[in-house]
């Protein structure tokens, strides 16, 4: 039991956790996620309307068996105006003692969302995006954009990184605040024309990327539409690809993409990683991440052990 309650803010979370620490214990746990007799315990998030304010709290509970490491996400999301200001999501995490009950430590959730998300990502472009990838387009230009960049452009080398949003401002600033070049694009159509790999981190409920622009072989990391009725991809897309998802449990109950389009699940990361189901790397492949709690587990103990050999 520890002695007293560590609260750690988001500066110390941007300090202590770095991709290429993240990168390798995600890889673990997805595979042991995947495997037909895993220990780890993650249910499908809850979620509670707040019908009021357009969003929800999802409750994300994990239990990293081998590790004795517990702990719990509660995060906010909104169906947000366009060109509303404000956050789509808000994290903290709990980290719980698992023999004896107690909080050890309340961490910011924000940069673990935004690091892990665009991790797991990253995970599914080494696996699936094609061989001789040379253009990776963002649609978006938010927090998951950000991360998402970051962790793309530190792991792949492109010839070319080009990005679209909702407002053209947003992409200029965004481009301004890259740490390498990032051409603006006015349309979707545009931006994706001829992308290898494509990542959609919008706000969007209604499909902005559709397959008629996706060049065949393309792999689409799809992390925004966190519900069942909101899209970023459309049903040609989804037909003409491969489907991989985090969760297939979550896909089922959570996935827009995946429950309107009707379009079949061919894998779990975890399983491509197991070796268990194959990596289609020479077809259209799309990641449907929705976010997983034992995702947030493996990047808060991260955080806490790095915490504790600063203090
Ligand atoms: N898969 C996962 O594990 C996670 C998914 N998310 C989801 O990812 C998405 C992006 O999250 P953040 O970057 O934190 O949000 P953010 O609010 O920082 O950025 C959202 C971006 O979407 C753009 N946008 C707004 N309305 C749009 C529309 N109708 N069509 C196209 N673009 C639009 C905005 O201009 C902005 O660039 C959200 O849907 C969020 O719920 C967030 C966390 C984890
Ligand atoms: O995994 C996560 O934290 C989220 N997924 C969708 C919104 C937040």
């Amino acid at each position: 039991m520890a002695e007293q309650l560590v609260v750690i803010g988001k500066n110390e979370v941007e300090e202590f956790l770095h991709y290429k620490d993240l990168i390798p214990r995600l890889e673990v746990a997805l595979g042991e996620f995947s495997k037909p007799d895993r220990e780890d315990i993650q249910p499908v998030r809850c979620t509670v309307p707040l019908q009021r304010y357009n969003g929800f709290l999802g409750l994300m509970p994990a239990y990293l068996a081998h590790e004795d490491f517990l702990c719990t996400k509660m995060v906010c999301f909104y169906k947000r105006e366009s060109g509303s200001n404000l956050p789509s999501t808000r994290a903290t995490v709990l980290l719980i003692d698992p023999e004896y009950g107690n909080v050890n430590a309340v961490m910011d959730g924000d940069v673990i969302t935004a690091k892990r998300t665009a991790a797991v990502s990253a995970i599914s472009a080494k696996l699936l995006m094609p061989a001789k990838s040379e253009v990776f387009t963002i649609l978006g230009s938010g927090h998951q954009a950000l991360s998402h960049y970051n962790v793309f452009t530190e792991t792949f080398s492109f010839k070319q990184v080009r990005v679209w949003s909702w407002r053209r401002e947003s992409s200029e600033r965004f481009a301004q605040a890259a740490l390498g070049p990032v051409t603006v694009c006015e349309s979707v159509e545009e931006a994706v024309n001829g992308a290898d790999v494509i990542v959609t981190a919008t706000r969007a409920t209604e499909p902005v990327l559709f397959g008629q622009w996706v060049k065949p072989g393309a792999h689409v990391a799809a992390v925004g539409a966190c519900r069942p009725d909101w899209r970023e991809l459309d049903d040609v897309l989804m037909s003409k690809a491969e489907v991989y998802v985090d969760s297939r449990e979550g896909a089922a109950a959570e996935s827009g993409e995946v429950i309107l389009s009707g379009a079949k699940v061919f894998a779990e990361l975890g399983e491509v990683l197991n070796g268990t189901r194959p990596a289609q790397r020479e077809k259209t492949t799309v990641f449907k991440s929705l976010g997983m709690g034992i995702q947030d587990a493996v990047a808060a103990k991260l955080v806490f052990e790095q915490w504790k050999r600063h203090h």
